[in-house]
């Protein structure tokens, strides 16, 4: 029988949709995957004669397999403060320092959304990966997330031109807003291949260094604030003059002079995230390559201790084996010497380094920092450290008094203190760094008082001069011995104690 009014032609049409939907779902719950596959390609053809609306997926990993989309990350973000308010299931996960729960759509629940005018539906699907249905498939079964668009095709270049650009602008300025910063590090237990794991592992990153706590002076902060600022903000920048989005820093001074403390402090001027690559537990240039693929935008990528590594200066086992009976008379005060363990796993070379800041993977993934740190600068390969690869080289050193006084400041509340002459006088005489002068502002009972804190400093800077008076009249005295009888024996000289501490030491030649 032929449907008499529009009104049952609609209603005629909606039943068989209906019943098209209810074999479909029955197919998808108990068929095989391949029969599935084929069901759901000859229903979308035929419904497509009749059906009036458009789909648009968005799946959770595009093909390549080796990157969460950024596009279901912004939708996700989007429908978590636009339009799950509508939902009815909804899963909670922690924000932002942990204080509040970020809502968002759980599986096959159905928001509606409006924009111009325009009605549009959003469901979170999700579909088995083809290694179901195959026993012998290499990759552990998985399941493939995706969110469904649907509109009318009436609204087709509205939306597409349109809609999309503003869900997806609004959900990167909402996961910027509400994302929880991350520590990540590349864990050594971590097998390849895995469909889908990733290679770093991550803790929430909550490290309470500021520039404003960090005892620098005060010209050379706003200098390095500001570099950093300007980068963060030079998208077009990059983007005319041709160049990847990225920046280098090298970091370095003796221990304890704020390096690590700097690195967490430009992660949180930024607000970016933090990875600690320990390239001794990569175990070649290939996994070196992954890695730097799954790092996200607005990140630090931090290799501390560069020289320790890896072999990067081809002097170094030549270095280990000449300097053994120096090293045992180092205090652990000193700088760190290379680990020879990490070489003998690590196959990582210098060109494959050099590939990871620099190469042509390097430009994936936008604004990044790329941070080295070391106590041996001089011992680094040029070709490392060159301009253009590390373009910003800082040197962290001893505490000044300005720099005192911010720690006077952050420790003891003291702007200002009749001790801090006599503090000024010393500290521009003896070499300590921020790390001793912190620790001896640190009040050791709850009876400490800032004066007691203050004459702890002085004792100590006054024990340091102590020592560097008497180690330098030691080394002039055999100075002037070995001048006046011996041809001079280099090799007898010792070097006052907090020199040894101060000097970065030459490459063998
Ligand atoms: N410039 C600084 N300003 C404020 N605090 C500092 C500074 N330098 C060091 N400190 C303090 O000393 C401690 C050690 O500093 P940090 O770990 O940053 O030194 P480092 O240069 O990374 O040393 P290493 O070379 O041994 O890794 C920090 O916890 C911090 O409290
Ligand atoms: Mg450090």
């Amino acid at each position: 029988m032929m449907p008499s009014t529009m009104a049952e032609m609609w209603t005629t049409m909606g039943s068989t949709i209906a019943s098209f939907m209810f074999v479909w779902a029955i197919v998808r719950q108990y068929c095989p995957y391949e029969l599935r596959r084929c069901f759901e390609k000859y229903t979308h053809r035929f419904m497509g004669y009749f059906y009036p609306y458009i789909r648009i997926s968005i799946h959770e990993f595009s093909g390549d397999r080796l990157k969460r989309s950024e596009a279901y990350a912004a939708v996700e973000a989007y429908l978590s403060t636009n339009t799950s308010k509508s939902a009815k299931r909804l899963k909670a996960e922690m924000g932002k320092d942990s204080r509040n729960l970020i809502l968002s759509m759980d599986e096959y629940e159905r928001v509606t959304d409006e924009f111009q005018g325009a009605k549009v539906w959003w469901v979170l699907s999700k579909s088995l990966s083809p290694s179901r249905s195959m026993s012998m498939s290499y990759y552990p079964e998985q399941e493939k997330k995706f969110y469904k668009l649907t509109f009318h095709k009436r609204h087709r270049d509205m939306i597409t031109a349109s809609y999309l650009e503003h869900v997806l602008k609004e959900g990167k300025e909402i996961r910027v807003r509400n994302r929880q910063r991350k520590l990540y590090t590349n864990s050594p237990g971590y097998k390849w291949p895995s469909y889908k794991q990733t290679m770093w592992s991550h803790i929430v990153f909550e490290h309470p260094a500021t520039f404003e706590t960090m005892a620098l002076e005060p010209e050379k902060k706003q200098e390095i604030i500001e570099d950093l600022l300007t980068f963060s903000k030079s998208k077009d920048f990059y983007a005319r003059i041709g160049k990847a989005w990225k920046r280098g820093y090298l970091l370095y001074g003796p221990p304890g002079t704020g390096k690590s403390t700097m690195i967490a402090a430009m992660a949180n001027l930024l607000n970016y995230d933090v990875y600690d690559l320990e390239l001794t537990a990569v175990k070649d240039n290939t996994e070196l390559r992954k890695l730097l693929i799954e790092t996200t935008s607005k990140s630090i990528i931090v290799i501390e201790d560069i020289d320790c590594s890896l072999d990067l200066t081809g002097q170094r086992k030549k270095k280990a084996e000449k300097s053994g009976s120096e090293d045992e008379s180092k205090s652990n005060k000193e700088r760190k010497e290379p680990k020879e363990e990490g070489h003998s796993s690590s196959k990582v070379t210098l060109s494959g380094l050099l590939n990871f800041i620099d190469g042509l993977w390097s430009s994936c993934g936008g604004e990044r920092l790329i941070v080295f740190t070391t106590n041996y600068v001089e011992k680094l390969d040029p070709a490392l450290i060159r301009r253009g690869r590390m373009d910003k080289h800082i040197e962290l050193s001893y505490c000044s008094f300005k720099g005192f006084k911010v720690l006077a400041k952050n420790y003891l509340n003291l702007a200002t203190h009749e001790m801090f002459d006599t503090i000024k006088r010393l500290i521009e005489e003896v070499k300590i760094t921020p790390a001793d002068v912190a620790e001896n502002l640190m009040p050791k009972s709850p009876m400490d008082d800032p004066e007691k804190c203050l004459s702890n400093l002085i004792q100590a800077l006054e024990e340091a001069k102590k020592e560097e008076d008497e180690a330098a009249a030691v080394a002039n005295k055999v100075a002037e011995e070995s001048m006046g009888t011996e041809p001079t024996k280099e090799d007898d000289i010792q070097p006052p104690s907090q020199e040894v501490n101060k000097d970065i030491e030459k490459p063998d030649t």
